[in-house]
């Protein structure tokens, strides 16, 4: 006897799936998963489970739509257990690269089946390339047969094979990967039918899914299970221009076209495929009409509960997912709550506002900044903060709770992972400033939406790096030659003549930027982080990526991310000239006659070895019950010590006039360490938007830049960039330490400050909200230096009994080395295999 429940929400399917009773979940219609629904821990799947489409629809070939809209870790299986999916239209729950299914936690020994399907990606490889890397994925043990041949099998012509269903917990027959089409398919997500025109189809294809340990300080374990794909079609809404496989990884292209992806979606356009009118569904009438409905036929199912209620899901392109509706700008980061400021179509009136707010700021030294309606919050709800709490010592930092940030939806142990979504949110940008006033607009305001983003165009050149070890610029000879071409040479020329070849094993990717990727290596006994910009000589992430490498290396702080090397290399035919080789590679000044004599090559890699922060990013433990109990309840030690190490940080750069430029709590990685009472460090890391303020200025003009909820007004209106906006940000930083949560939420009208924001419960000690409103006021004259608050907190810290000092110098720059990247090849597709994803 089986037992089945129907269910129609998040809740529903939890609860069914926590009944150990129940075996079968049935969905009659759409489901998008909603995560903050969802426990913080993931649920054992101690038994076998099938969450299928409902009998009758499955009779009527209808795929139930059911969409994880990225959530992770939702439950795990036990090993020998598993978990079916059938006669599903699966969205939202592939990892943007690779195979890993996101909404299963580390699940080693278990069986995933995914049985009559249609799998959609938002991006992916182009199909040829994806059943290379498919074939090439090793069979899992006791599994039979290859992949066999991509220009055969059953499912080139459609319709589905006579293979006979799987059996829970085998391989099945023998696996067929074909790219076919074309396929038309019903979906209770749409009334119209979908085609599509090529995808891959699967049968009986199983693969060892390997354990994905890459985001496991945001509490994400991956991986670890066969997944087996019995007739399952396999499609990407959009698919990798081929062109740039030539010279990237596949992950990089992947990460790429979903950054363009967001940029369109931000701006307006449509990445949905629209479906078309006509054409009857052939796939699903023939898979699951006619097996799986037969197979179901034969159990004896009882539905405990029936509760049929319309629900539909909103069309592609919407803001479905949350890591995939709204982005960042190419110049920040990629959070909804995050994203930077932006050109967005829909975002001009916002903008007015705030140009006006901006125009009628108050001056005002401690007052709290009006930031709209919504101000002030019940401090009978938020209660007073607990000077006495401890953090006790060897609790977990991760997962964190899910009402972390969930103002967007999303639970912060999916912040990081997210960081492929590097699109643009401009409109979600500027519709935040209309929280500033509700008055309207000017012509200034204008400027700012049709300028963003801006590129460092104006930023400081690189001769003006006070870092006698800075990069380009200061190369002997390197006026010499055309601009670009002398930066790299120097660079080049700079790094090289340090030679001391070792080699950087790379282990995984933990996540990429606007601007590049970023992997975990090992380096020396270390791990460190490699972070890796590929670009063109006219490209204009060209001086950002330089610059911030000769930034990086500059400086040496103990609550600074260190830079332990950089290097350039060219990508492309040139042999010989790896600068891992020091008996290929120009001598001292030769990397210069390479760059004159190399003219035609355009394409470069760029890689900053830095320090590897193991705990990833401070939005990460934002909501973490072991600093903040319940809201308006914390640890205050241990916030007043992150809030103390960031203005260290940020005291430090000013002193030698850099300004960080993105400051933000992505931005912010903390890295474990015995030595702090926390248990973990803090240090600012990621320097692409840090400029460095020529002598005898306050800022830069023209510097648009910066990251939604954290940008200062004077920067988002005016371009204003100097050290002051870096103390806005900080303020703002201030903010969402006391509560542990982010200051920006998602609403029904677009993006906001939360409603309590900048507001602090009446029992949080004066000292530290002075000192956050503070660095809020919109005057930048009316704000406190960086030293200042720096100052403040540390009597505050005194005053509390003492929060340990940070060490002077926990962590040392290891000098310049020249590296060997040994897993980091150009992606050449005729070889294929190498990269193992799965579309
Ligand atoms: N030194 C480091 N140690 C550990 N993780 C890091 C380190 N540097 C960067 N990361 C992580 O790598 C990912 C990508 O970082 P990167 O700085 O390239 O982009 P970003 O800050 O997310 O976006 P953007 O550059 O667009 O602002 C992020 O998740 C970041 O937390």
């Amino acid at each position: 006897l089986e037992t089945a429940v129907t269910v129609t929400s998040t809740r529903g399917l939890f609860s069914a799936l926590a009944d150990e009773f129940v075996s079968i979940v049935y969905l009659h219609d759409s489901l998008m998963i909603d995560a903050s629904a969802w426990p913080p821990e993931p649920l054992v799947l101690d038994r076998s489970v099938v969450i299928s489409a409902t009998p009758l629809r499955l009779q009527s070939s209808i795929l139930v739509a059911l969409d994880f809209a990225d959530a992770a870790s939702l439950f795990s299986v036990a090993p020998n257990r598993t978990l079916t999916l059938r006669g599903l239209e699966l969205r939202g729950y592939l990892n943007p690269v690779g195979s890993v299914v996101r909404f299963l936690h580390q699940s080693p020994g278990a069986w995933l089946t995914v049985e009559d399907c249609v799998q959609v990606r938002l991006a992916a490889l182009p199909y040829n390339d994806a059943v290379v890397n498919l074939r090439a994925t090793a069979r899992p043990v006791g599994c039979t047969g290859s992949a066999g041949d991509p220009a055969s099998g059953a499912a080139q012509s459609g319709l589905a094979s006579a293979a006979e269903p799987a059996k829970v917990g085998e391989c099945g027959g023998e696996p067929t990967v074909s790219v076919a089409g074309p396929f038309v398919y019903l979906t209770t997500r749409l009334a119209d039918p979908v085609t599509v025109d090529t995808g891959i189809y699967l049968t009986h294809y199983s693969s060892q899914v390997p354990v994905d340990r890459t985001l496991a300080s945001q509490g994400l374990l991956l991986g670890g299970y066969t997944s087996t794909d019995v007739r399952s079609l396999y499609f990407a809404e959009n698919v990798v221009d081929p062109a740039c496989l030539k010279k990237r990884p596949g992950s990089e292209c992947v990460a790429l076209l979903l950054a363009q992806l967001r940029e369109q979606s931000s701006s307006g356009a449509s990445t949905a495929d629209e479906p078309p009118q006509e054409n009857k569904a052939v796939l699903v009438g023939a898979v699951v009409g006619a097996s799986v409905a037969a197979a179901l036929a034969a159990a004896a199912v009882v539905v405990v509960v029936v509760r049929l209620r319309r629900r539909r899901l909103q069309a592609p392109g919407g803001s479905r997912r949350k890591s995939e509706g709204e982005g960042v700008t190419p110049s920040s980061s990629n959070d909804e709550e995050s994203g930077s400021a932006g050109a967005g179509a829909d975002s001009s009136s916002a903008g007015k506002a705030e140009a006006a707010a901006v125009a009628a700021e108050t001056p005002g030294a401690l007052q709290a900044p009006n930031w709209g309606v919504g101000y002030g919050c019940s401090p009978a709800a938020i209660g007073a903060p607990s000077l006495s709490a401890r953090l006790p010592t060897g609790q977990s930092l991760n997962p964190v709770p899910e009402e972390a940030c969930m103002g967007v939806g999303l639970g912060a142990r999916e912040a990081t992972d997210r960081k492929t979504d590097a699109g643009a949110a401009s409109s979600v940008a500027a519709a935040t400033y209309l929280r500033y006033s509700p008055d309207g607009g000017d012509d200034d305001t204008n400027a700012f939406l049709s300028t963003l983003p801006v590129a460092l165009e104006s930023s400081a050149p690189c001769e003006q790096d006070p870092s006698p070890r800075a990069g380009p610029g200061q190369g002997p000879k390197g006026r010499e030659l055309p601009d670009m071409m002398a930066e790299l040479g120097q660079l080049s020329c700079e790094l090289r003549a340090t030679v001391g070849d070792v080699a950087i094993q790379l282990e995984s990717m933990i996540g990429s930027g606007s601007f590049g990727t970023v992997y975990k290596g090992t380096w020396q006994g270390l791990s460190v982080a490699v972070k890796t910009v590929v670009f063109s000589a006219n490209a204009d992430n060209r001086r950002r990526a330089l610059q911030e490498a000769a930034l990086c290396k500059s400086i040496n702080h103990p609550n600074v991310i260190a830079t332990y090397a950089s290097d350039l290399q060219p990508i492309g035919e040139l042999t010989g000239v790896s600068a891992g080789s020091n008996t290929t590679q120009p001598a001292d000044g030769g990397a210069l006659e390479m760059a004159r004599g190399v003219g035609a090559l355009l394409d470069w890699r760029l890689y900053i070895i830095q320090e590897y922060a193991d705990l990833g990013p401070l939005r990460g433990l934002y909501g973490n019950r072991a600093i903040w109990p319940r809201p308006g309840i914390v640890h205050l030690p241990a916030v007043v010590g992150i809030a103390l190490a960031i203005a260290r940080a940020l005291a430090h750069l000013h002193s030698k006039r850099i300004v960080h430029g993105d400051l933000n709590p992505n931005n912010v990685l903390l890295k474990r360490d015995a030595r702090e009472a926390s248990g973990f460090a803090v240090k600012v890391g990621d320097f692409g938007l840090s400029v460095l303020i020529p002598e005898h200025r306050s800022h830069l003009s023209n510097m648009r830049v910066g990251t939604m909820f954290y940008v200062c007004p004077a920067v988002a209106m005016h371009g204003r960039m100097g050290p002051v906006a870096d103390v806005f940000s900080l303020g703002v930083i201030l903010w969402e330490l006391f509560w542990g949560v982010c200051a920006g939420m998602r609403t029904e009208g677009g993006p906001r400050y939360r409603p309590d924001f900048p507001d602090f419960p009446p029992g949080c000690p004066t000292a530290y909200r002075m000192t956050a409103l503070a660095c809020l006021q919109r005057q930048p004259e009316h704000r406190p230096t960086a030293a200042d608050v720096e100052g403040t907190l540390t009597s505050f810290s005194q005053a509390l009994g003492g929060v340990p000092q940070v060490p002077q110098t926990n962590v040392q720059p290891l000098g310049a080395v020249s590296v060997i990247l040994e897993h980091v090849e150009p992606w050449d597709a005729s070889q294929g295999g190498s990269e193992m994803i799965l579309l």
